[in-house]
């Protein structure tokens, strides 16, 4: 078994390239590995696809955040013979948040993950693009893709420039754009806040709409969101973040099932796993293909699962 390192040295803090290095070298002495770097937007994706290609059984480790995991995802998927994780040093790093309490600690300890478990998980296809987390495409999806711009400014933080967009959306552009949506039996012609799709279930730093999300289950999670004001907007929004989406039913539509489709007179902005996409009509279904994520042993995305390991690892405190 091979084991490729796809290190995007402009994710995360000053140093971190460094010394992810001197860890990988040091877990991975005597066994067969490779270290690439990337130096520019898609980069992640050609190096995985090309290792792919090449045949025989490896893993991909996509070092950075969700944006060099997306990448990797997009390289990886429908070849068996491989399986992609995500080593956190991005920023976000919101799709491994799925794995529960320490999950940037599981993740980061390298000679686990290298022998850890896999599965084959559920792709989101967006319009071409694979998506493995979550997929916005409302007033949500502008403020992350505005992020940037202000980031961009002198003096800014990324704080800052979160905020900076927060308050130019949803206070002086308008929450709601002008939208056709079909989801199963619903269908919405008029002004839409938010529609989301989820396969994984946090994105936005931590906003959790649909709690129950299996990424390996054949389902995809869909909430849209109608014309709301910004009274009911900043009513909403935390009941939203929290998945309590159910207690809303005339203000949150949900849809459990495999496709999507919208589209507006107006370009729309879609964010998949934090990977900005600009189009007029969009089709979000499930994809034919998956993708192999394998994980920390002692770590899995159900909550039963994380629950159990929550109370083994209070008796094993208690123990000691
Ligand atoms: N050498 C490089 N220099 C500049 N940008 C790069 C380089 N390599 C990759 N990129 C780009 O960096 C972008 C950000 O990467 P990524 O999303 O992984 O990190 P992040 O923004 O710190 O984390 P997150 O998205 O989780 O908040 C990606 O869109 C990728 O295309």
């Amino acid at each position: 078994m091979k084991h490729l390192f796809i290190v995007n040295p402009a994710a995360g803090k000053k140093g971190s390239t460094d010394d992810l290095v001197h860890r990988i070298e040091a877990a991975f002495e005597g066994r067969d590995y490779e270290i690439a770097y990337t130096r520019k937007c898609g980069d992640a994706e050609h190096l995985t696809r090309a290792a792919a290609q090449a045949g025989g059984e490896i893993r991909v480790y996509a070092c950075g955040g969700d944006g060099t995991l997306n990448e990797a995802v997009n390289g990886a998927a429908g070849y068996e013979h491989v399986a992609i994780t995500n080593v956190p040093k991005g920023t976000g790093n919101d799709f491994l948040r799925i794995f529960g309490r320490g999950y940037r600690e599981g993740f980061s300890n390298l000679a686990a993950l290298a022998d850890g478990p896999q599965a084959a998980l559920d792709l989101m296809d967006c319009n071409g693009k694979l998506g493995l987390g979550v997929i916005c495409a409302g007033v949500d999806a502008r403020v992350a893709a505005d992020v940037h711009k202000y980031k961009a400014l002198p003096l800014v933080t990324g704080t800052g420039a979160y905020v900076l967009s927060l308050v130019v959306n949803v206070l002086f552009k308008g929450i709601a754009r002008p939208t056709t949506v079909d989801m199963g039996d619903v269908h919405l012609d008029g002004d839409t806040s938010i529609i989301c799709i989820c396969n994984g279930r946090y994105y936005g730093g931590g906003f959790m709409p649909v709690g129950e999300a299996q990424p390996d289950d054949g389902v995809l999670d869909m909430l849209v969101v109608p014309k709301v004001s910004r009274t009911t907007f900043f009513r909403l929004v935390g009941k939203y973040a929290k998945g309590r989406y159910r207690e809303c039913p005339d203000v949150i539509f949900d849809h459990h099932g495999d496709t999507i489709t919208f589209s507006s007179p107006a370009d729309i902005v879609a964010v998949v796993d934090g990977e900005v996409m600009i189009d007029r009509a969009f089709t979000v279904r499930l994809s034919e293909r998956k993708v192999n994520f394998f994980y920390p042993p002692d770590m899995f995305w159900r909550e039963s699962l994380q629950t159990a390991n929550i109370s083994k690892g209070s008796i094993l405190e208690n123990a000691r």
